[in-house]
């Protein structure tokens, strides 16, 4: 290059200073790494509602919102190679570098990690398991985590034990030298049923102190339980659902406290190759913004319409509700009940009714969006459990699950009762209305068990 392309020869200054000093740019300015995470937990310095809003980025032109880094690679300044703190998105990308920190404050972890989607995410702590090692994990389980456990131990020699999570001693007689991985959701996913966290993690600890504890932490969020602080050696949750809250993405979340563990997961996921792309960790990173106020407005309203159903005959399960049989212990370890719920009609063709005849309630899977969702697990979230394991695991056929919104209360509430009524679930009279053949008990099957699919 001549002097008159490069008057001062500033460029070859930079370049050669840059091989040292990777924060000047090209034109010689302090250029500090691009968007600089959030600032790493130190302590919590706000509250949670506060945290989830608040980011300190240090972008070279002070943007608001974290760009999107929508590159695949990044080049290098030498050929040796690995000098930048990027160089692939597979391996790590600027604003999945930001969610991921952003995560793990708000998720009280030292490390977080943002994967395809939470199935993936327990694809990834799954395959920390070898051949012969043991699995204690509940008898009311998400379906997909069901369906990942049963190919596990189908075709990849992992022992699965399926207990009552609800009775910590049914995990504990469960418990041998061999027990590698606890794996938990509280509330359960669908029937609601509460898991003594602090007590299995340490009967857990104390059968093999290697064992991992993990809780899907998807039903409550980290705004309303923080399951490291109770135990947990791994929290992961599906930010396809509150965490992102607009069912507009898919997405998992990792979280550990220890170095070791996250350096293994971390592993897993490069090699592997299932990172969360650039776009939707900066989608994931808007919606983690609003994560207060919709919870609470959306369990603001579910317990409105669990009082609703529960004033009218039927058999609720929230913990919001003091009938609750595990209600004391659920609020030992959560700040909030959530905003998924089920009832049950006794009657599989009733509930079916109910479920189409509503309006404002979309028939829908999954939970945490904005919009209020109603469906029946055995046919649709959870339909990938068999209709003999559902029968044996008292899962009542008839059981509707509503996945509350923000929407306005009395607006759910009246299409609701709408379709009660349409349904022939309730006995109508001057008075009001009452729920018909709820005789059942929590955890009662009823009949009509339909086949799997
Ligand atoms: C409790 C629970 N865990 C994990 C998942 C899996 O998440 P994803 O759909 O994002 O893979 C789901 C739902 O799909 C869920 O309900
Ligand atoms: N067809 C899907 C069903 C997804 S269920 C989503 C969510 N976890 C819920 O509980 O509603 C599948 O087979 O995985």
């Amino acid at each position: 290059m001549s002097n008159s392309q490069n008057p001062s020869g500033i460029k070859d200054k930079v370049a050669a200073l840059s091989k040292n000093f990777q924060t000047v740019d090209i034109d010689g300015h302090d250029l500090p790494p691009s968007p600089a995470p959030s600032t790493p937990r130190n302590g919590r310095k706000y509250a949670l509602a506060t945290e989830l809003v608040y980011t300190e980025g240090s972008d070279q032109y002070n943007a608001s919102s974290v760009p999107i880094y929508q590159s695949a690679t990044f080049k290098q300044t030498s050929a040796s190679g690995g000098q930048g703190e990027y160089d692939y998105t597979r391996s790590g990308n600027p604003t999945r570098s930001h969610l991921e920190r952003h995560l793990a404050k708000i998720m009280r972890a030292n490390r977080a990690l943002v994967v395809s989607s939470g199935m993936g995410a327990l694809d990834v702590i799954t395959r920390m398991l070898r051949p012969g090692d043991e699995v204690i994990t509940g008898d009311d389980l998400y379906g997909g985590t069901n369906r990942l456990l049963k190919y596990l131990s189908t075709h990849g020699g992992i022992v699965v034990h399926h207990v009552d999570t609800t009775k910590p001693e049914s995990v504990t007689a469960a418990m041998n030298s061999r027990t590698t991985m606890v794996l938990l959701e509280t509330p359960t996913n669908p029937l609601i049923k509460i898991v003594d966290i602090p007590s299995i993690a340490t009967a857990a600890h104390s059968a093999n102190p290697g064992a991992i504890v993990a809780v899907d932490n998807t039903m409550l969020s980290p705004m309303l339980l923080n399951p490291l602080d109770l135990g947990a050696d791994i929290v992961y949750e599906s930010g396809t659902k509150y965490l992102s809250g607009h069912h507009d993405l898919m997405a998992g979340v990792i979280a550990v406290n220890d170095q070791v563990l996250g350096d293994k997961l971390y592993f897993t996921i490069n090699a592997s190759g299932c990172g969360l792309s650039p776009f939707d960790s900066w989608l994931l990173l808007r919606g983690i913004k609003t994560l207060g106020v919709r919870m609470e407005k959306q369990q603001g309203n579910a317990q409105r319409i669990a009082e609703f159903l529960e004033s009218h005959g039927f058999k609720v399960r929230y913990p919001g509700l003091k009938s609750h049989p595990q209600y004391d212990l659920h609020w030992s370890m959560a700040r909030g009940a959530g905003a998924v719920l089920s009832f049950e009609t006794g009657d599989v063709n009733v509930s079916e009714r109910i479920v189409e005849s509503a309006r404002l309630w979309a028939i829908s899977v999954s939970f945490g969006c904005v919009n209020s969702l109603i469906s029946m697990p055995c046919r649709m979230s959870h339909a990938s459990i068999d209709a003999k394991t559902r029968a044996e695991r008292a899962m009542p056929e008839d059981i509707i699950r509503l996945c509350v919104g923000i929407e306005d209360a009395d607006d759910l509430i009246d299409d609701l009762s709408r379709a009660l009524v349409q349904a022939g679930a309730v006995n109508v009279t001057l008075d009001g209305f009452h729920a018909l053949g709820n005789g059942q008990e929590v955890g009662e099957s009823s009949s009509g068990a339909s086949p799997p699919s």
